[in-house]
C-alpha cells in the first residue's frame, strides 16, 4: 500500500507504535462508504483506503477504559501478522476520530455463511477452516495472546473460503490474565453485560466451563471455543438448538434455556451441543478431537500444537482414501465448489415477510360474510345496565432486542356504542404469528358477528385465524419466501369482547385479563401453561411430550412453556388454539378491565394491578402506561402490552388518585 508513514508513527499516548503500520492517517485518505455491522462495541464499515476496500472499524468510546481498551487492542494488533488473522492495514489513534483499518472481507462472515446462507461444507471445506484457525491460533498462543471471543460471527471468510480470525475486543496477554479480574470483565460490557442480549448469549455458548464459572481463563478456553465453532461448522445447527437460522436460535435458546440455566448446566452437567454424526462425513478420529476440545477440565484439551498435528494426520488419511472416496477433492487447498454469494436472498431474509400486511390482505382476499349485528343485540336487553367505556393502551418491548407482543383497541365497533373489543397477541419464536392475527383476528371476528353468537364469534374468530396464519406460513414456505423450514412461530391470544352488559372474554395461552369490581380484583382467564395439571394432561392425551426441564413443565422439542396459541404448526393440536370463554354481566360496580401480556404478570399481581391503579391519575392509556412501566422496574424481562378499558365514567374529583 502506497500509504505514508508520518513519523513519529505511535498513537498519542506513545504506548502503540508500528514499523509497518500507519497510525495516523490525513482524512483525505480514506472515505466511509456505508456501515456493515454493529457490534456491541463498534460499528464496522466499508471503506475506501488509498484507492483500496477495507473494512474501517470503528469502536463506541463513551468512558477513559474504552480509551485504555482502545490503546490495548491497537498494541496487540500492531504486532500480529499472520495469514488467518485479519490484517490490520492502518490505523487512526488520535483525537476525535480512533479507527482500526482491517483487509476487506467480503461479507457474510462465518456465522452468516451458515445460518443465513445455510451452508453446508463438505468435509474437506470443514477440515481447511479447522486447520487455519488452528494456525492462527497457535500463532497466538505462542505469542503468549489469548483471544477469549472464538466463534463463527468472528470468523472472516475470503473468497476460498478461508478463515481469517478477528475482533481482538476481548484477547489479552496470558501473563496479564490472572490480573483480569471479574470486575474488570464486566466493565468491558461483555461478556456479562446485560444490555446487548443478542451478542451476549451469542458469546455464551461457545464459553468455556471455567470462565462461565468465574475461574481464570487460559489458552485452552480457546480450545473449548474452537471445539464448539467446529462442531457448528460440521452441523450447520446453533449450539444447543435444533436450528439452522440464527435469528430463531436466541428466542430459542431463551425459552429453553435462560443464561443462568444454559451456565448451569453446562457447568454442572456437563451439557454440550449435540455432536456431528456420521453423516456430516467426518472422521471419527475429528469428532473425538472435538470432544477433547470441549472437555470439562482444560488439562484434558489439546493445545494447538497437537490440534495442527492431529489435523495434519486426519487430512492424509482423508487424502489416502480419494481413490475410493469421491466426496474428498483432490488437495486440502483446492476448496470443492466455488463461493457463491447470494446477496439479494440473505437482504429478503433480513428484510423479513411484513406479517401485518399478510394477516390484512388474508381478510380482504377471504371474501368474509358482511357483518350483521342482529344476532349479537339479540341478546341483549336494551333496558339492562350499560356500561360507559374509555381505554388506552401502553406497549414496550422492555428489556428485549425485539418486540413480539401486538394488540387491537376496536371500540365502538360498527360504530355502535355499545359494542367493543379488545385484544393482545405474545409472539414467540418471532413475532410473526402476533403481527398476523392483530390484523386477521379482528376481521374474521367482525365477520363473524352475522352468523355466530358472541362467543361462538370470539371461539371461532380464534380457529379462523389459526388455520389461516399456518396456511399463509406454509405457502410462504413453498414460495421460498420462508426460507427456514424449521421456523414454526406462535402466539397467545386474549380477547374482549364487550355487547351492552355482557363481557366476554377469550383466551388461549398466558396472557391474562382481570376485572376490577367494587376495589377487588376477579381474573376472567385461565392461565394455560404446562405448569397446570389439568392442561398438561389434555397435551399428553393429544399426543405430545411435556417434560420438566431445568425449571419448568415445558412441551415437545421446541419446550414450550404455554400450551394453547395461534401458530406454532410443530405442536398442533396439542397446542390448541381453542379458547375459554368467560362470560360476565357488568353491572355498576365494575369499574375497568386491565389485559395484559405475560410480562406485567410475571412480576406484578392482580392485586398490585388494582393498588398501582388506585394511586393513578384515572385515565386508561396513563394506568397503561404505569404499569407497564412498574413491570420494567421489577425487572420484567420480556416485552410488556397492557390495555385498560374504564367501564364507568370517572368522576372529576376521582381523576386524580
Ligand atoms: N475486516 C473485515 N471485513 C469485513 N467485515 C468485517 C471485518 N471486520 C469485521 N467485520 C464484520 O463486522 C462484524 C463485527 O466486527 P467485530 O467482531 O470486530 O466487532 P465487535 O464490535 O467486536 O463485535 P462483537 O459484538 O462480536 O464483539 C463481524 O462479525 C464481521 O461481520
Ligand atoms: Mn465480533
Ligand atoms: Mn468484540
Amino acid at each position: 500500500m502506497g500509504l505514508e508513514i508520518v513519523e513519529p508513527n505511535a498513537c498519542i499516548r506513545g504506548c502503540c507504535s508500528s514499523n509497518s503500520i500507519p497510525l495516523h492517517l490525513p482524512p483525505s485518505s480514506y472515505t466511509l462508504l456505508k456501515p456493515i455491522a454493529r457490534g456491541a462495541e463498534s460499528v464496522v464499515y466499508e471503506a475506501i483506503l488509498d484507492g483500496k476496500k477495507v473494512a474501517v472499524k470503528k469502536p463506541i468510546l463513551s468512558t477513559s477504559e474504552d480509551l485504555d481498551k482502545f490503546h490495548k487492542e491497537l498494541q496487540l494488533l500492531c504486532k500480529l501478522d499472520h495469514p488467518g488473522i485479519a490484517k490490520l492495514v492502518a490505523a487512526h489513534a488520535k483525537p476525535p476520530n480512533y479507527m482500526y483499518f482491517f483487509e476487506f472481507f467480503e461479507p457474510p462472515n462465518l456465522s452468516e455463511k451458515l445460518h443465513m446462507e445455510e451452508w453446508s461444507p463438505i468435509i474437506n471445506q470443514v477440515l481447511a477452516v479447522a486447520v487455519q484457525l488452528a494456525k492462527a491460533l497457535q500463532y497466538l498462543h505462542h505469542l503468549g495472546i489469548v483471544h477469549r471471543d472464538v466463534k463463527p460471527s468472528n470468523i472472516l471468510l475470503d473468497e476460498d473460503l478461508y478463515p481469517h480470525l478477528a475482533d481482538f475486543g476481548l484477547a489479552e496477554y496470558k501473563k496479564d490474565l490472572k490480573g483480569v479480574s471479574i470486575g474488570n470483565w464486566r466493565s468491558s460490557g461483555k461478556p456479562t453485560g446485560g444490555f446487548h442480549k443478542k451478542n451476549m448469549v451469542g458469546t455464551l455458548i461457545y464459553m468455556a466451563p471455567e470462565i462461565l464459572k468465574k475461574e481464570i481463563h487460559t489458552e485452552k478456553s480457546d480450545v473449548y471455543s474452537f471445539g464448539i465453532s467446529i462442531n457448528e461448522l460440521l452441523t450447520g445447527v446453533v449450539p444447543y438448538t435444533d436450528l439452522r437460522a440464527e435469528a430463531q436460535a436466541h428466542t430459542v435458546l431463551e425459552m429453553n434455556y435462560t443464561e443462568q440455566q444454559l451456565t448451569a448446566a453446562v457447568v454442572s452437567d456437563g451439557l454440550r451441543p449435540v455432536l456431528a454424526g456420521p453423516e456430516s462425513g467426518a472422521p471419527s478420529t475429528l469428532l473425538s478431537l472435538i470432544e477433547r476440545c470441549w472437555d470439562a477440565n482444560s488439562q484434558n484439551r489439546p493445545s494447538f500444537d497437537d490440534i495442527v498435528a492431529e489435523l495434519g494426520t486426519i487430512l492424509e488419511q482423508g487424502e489416502n482414501m480419494k481413490e475410493s472416496d469421491i466426496v474428498f477433492p483432490k488437495s486440502s487447498n483446492s476448496l470443492g465448489d466455488q463461493p457463491v454469494y447470494v446477496a439479494s436472498s440473505l437482504q429478503a431474509y433480513q428484510e423479513g415477510i411484513n406479517w401485518f400486511s399478510q394477516g390484512e390482505n388474508f381478510i380482504t382476499r377471504a371474501c368474509l360474510p358482511k357483518p350483521g349485528t342482529a344476532i349479537w343485540l339479540a341478546s341483549n336487553d336494551p333496558l339492562a345496565y350499560n356500561p360507559i367505556l374509555s381505554w388506552g393502551s401502553f406497549a414496550t418491548c422492555g428489556r428485549r432486542e425485539t418486540m413480539e407482543d401486538t394488540h387491537f383497541l376496536l371500540p365502538q365497533m360498527f360504530h355502535q356504542g355499545d359494542i367493543h373489543a379488545f385484544g393482545i397477541f405474545d409472539g414467540h419464536r418471532g413475532a410473526a404469528a402476533a403481527e398476523f392475527s392483530a390484523r386477521a383476528f379482528p376481521g374474521f371476528l367482525q365477520a363473524l358477528s352475522s352468523t355466530s353468537s358472541p362467543s361462538g364469534a370470539l371461539f371461532e374468530a380464534f380457529i379462523k385465524t389459526d388455520i389461516a396464519f399456518r396456511a399463509e406460513l406454509d405457502f410462504s414456505r413453498k414460495s421460498k419466501r420462508v426460507i427456514q423450514k424449521d421456523w414454526h412461530p406462535g402466539c397467545t391470544a386474549a380477547a374482549a369482547l364487550i355487547v351492552g352488559n355482557k363481557l366476554f372474554v377469550a383466551n388461549a395461552g398466558d396472557c391474562r385479563t382481570i376485572l376490577c369490581r367494587a376495589g377487588h380484583p376477579f381474573v376472567l382467564s385461565k392461565d394455560h401453561v404446562a405448569s397446570c395439571l389439568e392442561e398438561r394432561e389434555r397435551v399428553i392425551s393429544a399426543g405430545e411430550q411435556v417434560r420438566w426441564q431445568v425449571d419448568n413443565w415445558r412441551v415437545g422439542l421446541a419446550a414450550l412453556q404455554v400450551t394453547r396459541s395461534i401458530g406454532d404448526d410443530d405442536l398442533k393440536p396439542a397446542v390448541t388454539a381453542e379458547p375459554e370463554i368467560t362470560e360476565t354481566i357488568l353491572s355498576a360496580e365494575d369499574e375497568y378491565l386491565v389485559m395484559a401480556s405475560d410480562g406485567l404478570w410475571d412480576v406484578v399481581s392482580n392485586a398490585e394491578v388494582v393498588s398501582i391503579i388506585k394511586d393513578t391519575v384515572k385515565e386508561p392509556g396513563m394506568c397503561s402506561k404505569r404499569l407497564a412501566t412498574e413491570a420494567a422496574e421489577r425487572g420484567s424481562k420480556d416485552n410488556i402490552t397492557v390495555i385498560v378499558v374504564f367501564l364507568r365514567p370517572v368522576s372529576t374529583a376521582e381523576r386524580i388518585y
